[in-house]
């Protein structure tokens, strides 16, 4: 049963926050260049620009602000801008290597991925299994992947920038190389530390004074520069500037035994977003933090009863492993070398806060996750949209974006009673996170990625179905390819609540003041991106499509209401 539609009633109690309709000559800029604001801003499309006062190196955070672009060859102003974030780009790679924080910046208008992990334990082809996973896992982290496996006790380890088919496909003895019965692997999307420095590519990899231990993480430790910092006053040194390595150090310097017990002890330390696997000569060990922030799910190989973790359950699916169970918040489990998996409570439980954008977003529809089929939310998603957000004089069709937009709008279209139609062709050969270096030759890479099918728009009303809209650039340049492909009307419907928060658990967002909806209201927003109509899934409805379950989940992008304090303002963005 859906809830009261929030926005309906606050379209009826005041008139700033009522869906609207805009004609395309209303749609003016009147922001001024932030950094020169003398000067009027001509230009329409929001891009990024470090500000000026942020191109000293030895400056404390880096500051993004949106500013309004075209083709910097005709504007001195972008030129002015471009050539400033250049400095700043720069003076960053000059600098990287630098303690602890980021120092490239999500470059296209995106919520970023997080990262993806496999392990796998008694099997002779770990490794090659890990890696076919990896692949399952690839639209959680695009990178860098690798792989550390464990041979006769021995840990060997495969690691580089790009895609697992990059740094696994193109050179096969590196696979070959990777013997033993168990391994680890990671994708990356970073969070903390350089994204192109492949000293932050996982698996770590360490020596300490009881043996070697591996491990892969995905989330983000909000407190990691305090750990740092600590670890470095007392002589740790570090090799990367991910946030991740902190976990060894503690290991490392831990007094306690057995190995599980130093685990236990670094994990307590550590505050944030976590599901790690750890390998060692003889263990594989998985954790979740207690939140339960990141999925982690365990396995078994049908064939050979070999135990696997991951982070989505079609890693499982792809190395015929059948799902077992959750790794629970807060647990640690230890599989041993004779594949025998022993539970342990890593911490007083506390309520679980795992990621709602999981299942609007992150997930492929293929995967189970937090117990629940993705694409069952995403439909649950979209068909209660529809029931409190239908268009108000009809519509002809509904269409997806796609691919994430893909269920949600079948759930629409099938709870309107509206035609679902494939209107948006998506090329299979431009990757999920298009980036390039300009603007212009962006707004060129949207086309690249989506074109419209004139048959399918041409005269007709049409729904817009997307999960999200984060700085609201990709759905301004959709609603103007469907006109420009002579739709009649475009109605965007959003199947997630207004994004206004950054995230601080393992997801790369965008400053919070980038946000489109942090900056303006759902009439703004309309007009910004140019639609007759926008509608976002209330939160309420969001909540009462996840049932009771609605309590354990992190909602904090939606309210800014964080579960876990980010201590460190905008770590994942921050050159320390
Ligand atoms: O508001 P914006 O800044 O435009 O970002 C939001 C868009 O980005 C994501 O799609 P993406 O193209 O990254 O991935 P997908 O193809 O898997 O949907 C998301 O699904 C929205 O379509
Ligand atoms: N997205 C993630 O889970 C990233 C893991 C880790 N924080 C890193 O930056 O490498
Ligand atoms: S803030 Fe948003 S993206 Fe981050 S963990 Fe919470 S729900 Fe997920
Ligand atoms: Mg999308």
């Amino acid at each position: 049963m859906a809830a009261a539609p929030a926005h309906a009633a606050a379209a009826a109690s005041s008139p700033s926050r009522r869906l609207s309709s805009f004609a395309p000559q209303q749609r003016g800029h009147a922001q001024r260049c932030p950094f020169s604001p003398s000067l009027p801003n001509p230009l329409r499309q929001p891009c990024h620009h470090v500000a000026p006062s942020a191109l000293d190196p030895s400056s404390s955070s880096r500051r993004l602000v949106p500013v309004y672009s075209s083709s910097a060859a005709q504007n001195p102003i972008l030129w002015h801008l471009q050539q400033c974030q250049q400095q700043q780009l720069q003076g960053e790679r000059a600098a990287e290597g630098g303690h602890g924080g980021r120092i490239e910046w999500n470059e296209d208008d995106k919520l970023r991925e997080e990262c993806g992990v496999v392990g796998i334990l008694g099997d002779p082809q770990a490794s090659r299994l890990c890696s076919l996973g990896l692949h399952a896992l690839q639209h959680r982290g695009q990178e860098g992947a690798g792989i550390v496996s464990c041979d006769q006790g021995k840990l060997k380890s495969v690691t580089g920038l790009g895609l697992v088919s990059e740094v696994f496909g193109s050179d096969p003895s590196r696979l070959d190389s990777l013997t033993g019965d168990s391994a680890i692997g990671h994708v990356r999307y970073s969070t903390a530390g350089a994204a192109s420095s492949p000293h932050n590519v996982q698996p770590f990899l360490a020596g300490y004074r009881f043996g070697h231990v591996a491990v892969a993480h995905n989330g983000n430790l909000v407190n990691y520069s305090v750990l740092r910092a600590r670890l470095e006053e007392s002589g740790s040194i570090f090799n990367t500037s991910s946030d991740t390595e902190v976990v060894l150090h503690l290991i490392a310097i831990s007094k306690t035994r057995p190995f599980v017990a130093r685990v236990v002890e670094a994990c307590e330390q550590l505050e944030g977003a976590y599901s790690l696997l750890f390998l060692t000569s003889d263990k594989l060990i998985a954790v979740r933090d207690p939140y339960g922030f990141r999925p982690l799910v365990m396995g078994r190989r049908r064939a050979n009863g070999a135990v696997v973790f991951a982070s989505e359950t079609c890693a499982l699916d792809l190395i015929d492993a059948d799902y077992e169970r959750e790794v629970n918040p807060g647990e640690l489990l230890v599989v041993d070398a004779n594949g025998k998996v022993s539970s342990l409570c890593l911490m007083p439980h506390r309520d679980r806060q795992a990621c709602v954008f999981e299942h609007i977003y992150f997930a492929l529809p293929n995967s189970v996750v937090f117990g629940r089929p993705v694409h069952r939310e995403r439909y649950n998603f979209g068909a209660t949209l529809a029931t409190e957000s239908p268009v108000p004089g009809g519509a002809d069709v509904v269409i997806p974006v796609p691919d994430s937009g893909f269920f949600a709008a079948l759930g629409y279209a099938e709870k309107s009673g509206l035609p679902f139609q494939q209107g948006l062709i998506r090329s299979h050969y431009v990757g999920r996170t298009f980036i390039q270096p300009s603007q212009e030759i962006r707004d060129l890479g949207v086309r690249l990625k989506l074109a419209p099918v004139r048959g399918i728009l041409e005269g007709k009303r049409v729904v817009v179905v997307d999960d999200s809209i984060v700085r609201g650039t990709t759905s301004s340049k959709i609603v103007r390819l469907i006109r420009d492909a002579g739709a009649k009307e475009v109605h965007m419907r959003i199947a997630s609540p207004p994004i206004v928060g950054s995230c601080y658990y393992g997801v790369d967002t965008p400053r919070s003041e980038e946000l489109i909806s942090n900056r303006m209201d759902v009439e703004g927003v309309c007009r910004e991106i140019g639609s007759d109509s926008l509608a976002f899934l209330s939160l309420d409805s969001l909540k009462v499509s996840l049932g009771e379950e609605a309590p354990t989940y992190c909602h904090a992008c939606f309210t800014q209401n964080y579960p876990v304090p980010p201590k460190e303002n905008e770590v994942a963005r921050a050159v320390l």
